[in-house]
């Protein structure tokens, strides 16, 4: 199975190095400079300094390459996901979603853009808690193989699975992507709690009505509970919520301190999503009547509507209820 990697920042970079180890790669890059640099020093100096990558990878900055490919793990940002894979060269066999996110103007979940954009394919979903730099270095990781088609799923799980990086599969597509999109707007809430100052106690309050907040939202876009409490859902929170390596919590943490979005998004090249995900997130769940009041207060700082100490005193004074809702 020729596997193609569409997305040259850290994680599809991570993700070919894991995929090289059964067979040559190729790793389509945005950025010509990218594939230049892991051509000529075998290193992706801009998005995954300091790895030294598999000679097994063959980097591209021509998406026509990938028309040889049987397999496409999908890597670029969500936002961006339709309009590259409508400029590529066709479709393959089959597609892996490996982005976290949901459409912005359309609000769908990236497995609905993907099939529209390449109707025949088999349309999967990779994710789980994935630092790109703890996979690239092979330390353990597990993660959830989402597909409709078990036997498909399999097959890519053949070649992709190692010792240390563990594919475990699901039949919940739905589950697995609002899992991975919603826990990064709720790592921007938790990276305001370190930034604030607030307290472990706080953060731990607020994974767990986060995760009340992932897990309505799951269920009203037929997810089943239990793959939001496993590893793309209650997994990569707990993950994305407690370090500084994630990039949602570290903007998150910016806004504690007091400084503006604006000024904290301005010239990143690395991508937050949870920044993309807050307002449509924020908007199907009021369309849909999800209550989700820590998503409203992450979409309410990012947009400079409210300040912390506003949001906070707004989700201090809420009433008190029973746990389960
Ligand atoms: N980094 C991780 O640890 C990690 C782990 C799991 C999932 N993800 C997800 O993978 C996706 C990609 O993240 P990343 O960390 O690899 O990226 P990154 O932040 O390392 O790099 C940014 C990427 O965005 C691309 N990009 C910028 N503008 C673009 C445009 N207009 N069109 C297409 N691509 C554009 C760049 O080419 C680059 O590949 C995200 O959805 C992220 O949530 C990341
Ligand atoms: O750095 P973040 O916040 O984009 O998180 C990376 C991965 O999604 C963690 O699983």
């Amino acid at each position: 199975m020729k596997v193609g990697v569409i997305g040259g920042g850290a994680w599809g970079t991570a993700l070919a190095q894991v995929a090289a180890q059964g067979g040559e790669t190729l790793l389509w890059a945005r950025e010509p400079e990218v594939a230049a640099s892991i051509a000529d020093t075998r290193e992706n100096a801009l998005f995954l300094p300091g790895v030294p990558l598999s000679n097994a990878i063959r980097p591209t900055a021509d998406l026509s390459d990938l028309a040889s490919c049987d397999v496409w793990l999908v890597v670029t940002p969500a936002q961006h996901m339709r309009q590259v894979l409508e400029t590529a060269p066709g479709c393959p066999k089959a597609l892996l979603l490996c982005s976290k996110g949901i459409e912005e103007a359309s609000g769908q979940l990236l497995h609905q853009v993907a099939r529209e954009t390449c109707r025949d394919a088999a349309v999967m979903v990779l994710s789980g808690p994935t630092f790109a730099h703890e996979v690239a270095a092979g330390l353990p990781t597990a993660l959830t193989l989402a597909a409709e088609i078990e036997a498909e799923a399999e097959a890519i799980r053949a070649r992709l699975a190692r010792p240390s990086f563990r594919i475990y599969l699901s039949d919940d597509v739905a589950g697995a992507e609002v899992g991975g999109a919603v826990k990064n707007v709720l790592a921007i809430a938790c990276g305001v709690v370190e930034g604030r100052g607030l307290g472990q106690n706080a953060r731990a309050a607020l994974i767990a009505r986060g995760f009340a907040e992932m897990t309505r939202f799951g269920l009203a876009r037929g997810a089943r509970a239990e793959t939001l409490a496993g590893l793309s859902g209650l997994g990569d929170l707990v993950l994305t919520c407690s370090s500084t390596s994630s990039r949602n919590f570290s903007l998150g943490k910016g806004l504690g301190q007091g400084r503006p979005a604006a000024e904290l998004m301005a010239d990143r090249r690395t991508v937050a999503e949870g920044a993309f995900t807050a307002p449509v997130l924020r908007r199907l769940s009021e369309q849909e009547g999800v209550d989700m009041p820590i998503v409203a207060a992450v979409d309410d700082l990012l947009s400079g509507r409210a300040s912390v100490d506003a949001v906070l005193e707004r989700l201090l004074a809420r009433p008190l209820r029973l746990e389960r809702h």
